[in-house]
């Protein structure tokens, strides 16, 4: 054992050390750019499915090692078609500044109490004078796809700054804005919308937009109708509507719950009191 690691030791160039550290780099690279998208989920996918196939093949299952293997190969197809927007952005990324981190924005540590309260004041007061308005409140899912379709703001969350946005006919006032953590990230963005028949035929875009992004992520969208100035969120897929100041409060203090676990726990707890409450609140209204 001594002697082979020795052997390989000796038998070690310059040109290998020159050959792991270009691999490593490019894969660090990889890493960041996919960091916070929908990439990344899918690569620990893959990881996990390539530690199971070795796993099968070790362990001498056949039938699963088979299984798993022709998964792969399907897969990989599958995948480079699913994922081919991004892989065409990631090679334009490459290409203009040669694997840029494109994720720049890091969760803070600050007490989000101050964000709350200037969301909640800034969606009350545009209920009030009927305008439009669509704000996402990102999770853990990257969002950078969907950031990229509109413009950079990076300012701290304030009502002055968002009730900006939204004054009807100015540039950004169009789209969603993209917040993360206390910080404005970008405004004008365009969200993907669901494609589900079942909707309220009375609702437009800006609540389908607001599905669709729960939908393909774990981002809670706000939105302030434009024609009745009714308050509602959308969040994994289902629309609640007819929200009040305080409803939204609890809903804002759920999403900005420190630690995963307890966000995980208090969706729970929110579901079960929208169940209960879904009712009187026009819950996931046809
Ligand atoms: N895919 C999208 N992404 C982001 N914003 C969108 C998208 N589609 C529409 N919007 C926003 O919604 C506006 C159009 O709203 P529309 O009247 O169709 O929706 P609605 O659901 O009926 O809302 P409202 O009750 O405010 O009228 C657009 O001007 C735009 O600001």
């Amino acid at each position: 054992m001594w002697q082979q690691v020795l052997n390989a030791v000796s038998l070690f160039r310059i040109r290998d050390l020159i050959d792991i550290l270009i691999i490593a780099y490019i894969a660090y690279r990889i890493l960041m750019l996919i960091k916070e998208t929908r990439a990344e989920q899918v690569l620990k996918g893959l990881v996990i499915l390539l530690i199971s196939t070795q796993l099968s093949e070790w362990l001498g299952l056949n039938t699963v090692n088979w299984l798993l293997r022709n998964a792969m190969t399907v897969g990989v197809i599958a995948l480079l078609i699913v994922f081919q927007p991004e892989l065409r952005r990631a090679l334009e990324h490459i290409g203009r500044a040669g694997l840029i981190n494109i994720s720049s924005f890091m969760p803070s540590e600050n007490d989000y109490g101050d964000t709350i309260e200037e969301i909640v004041k800034t969606v009350q007061s545009l209920s009030k004078d009927k305008i439009g308005a669509l704000i996402i409140i990102a999770g853990k899912t990257g969002l950078n796809e969907i950031i990229e379709t509109g413009i950079r703001v990076d300012g701290k969350v304030s009502s002055e700054l968002l009730s900006n946005i939204f004054v009807p006919n100015t540039p950004l006032h169009d789209g969603a804005v993209i917040i993360k953590d206390d910080r404005v990230i970008a405004a004008g963005c365009f969200l993907p919308l669901t494609d589900r028949q079942d909707i309220n035929k009375q609702l437009g875009t800006r609540h389908r937009a607001a599905i669709g992004v729960s939908e393909v992520s774990d981002a809670l969208a706000i939105v302030v109708s434009e024609e009745t100035g009714v308050i509602s969120i959308a969040r994994e897929g289902k629309l609640t509507r007819y929200l009040d100041s305080k409803m939204l409060r609890d809903v804002l203090v759920q999403m900005y719950a420190p630690s995963h676990e307890t966000k995980a726990f208090n969706w729970r707890i929110w579901r079960e009191w929208r169940e209960k409450h879904g009712q009187n609140m026009g819950d996931d209204e046809k």
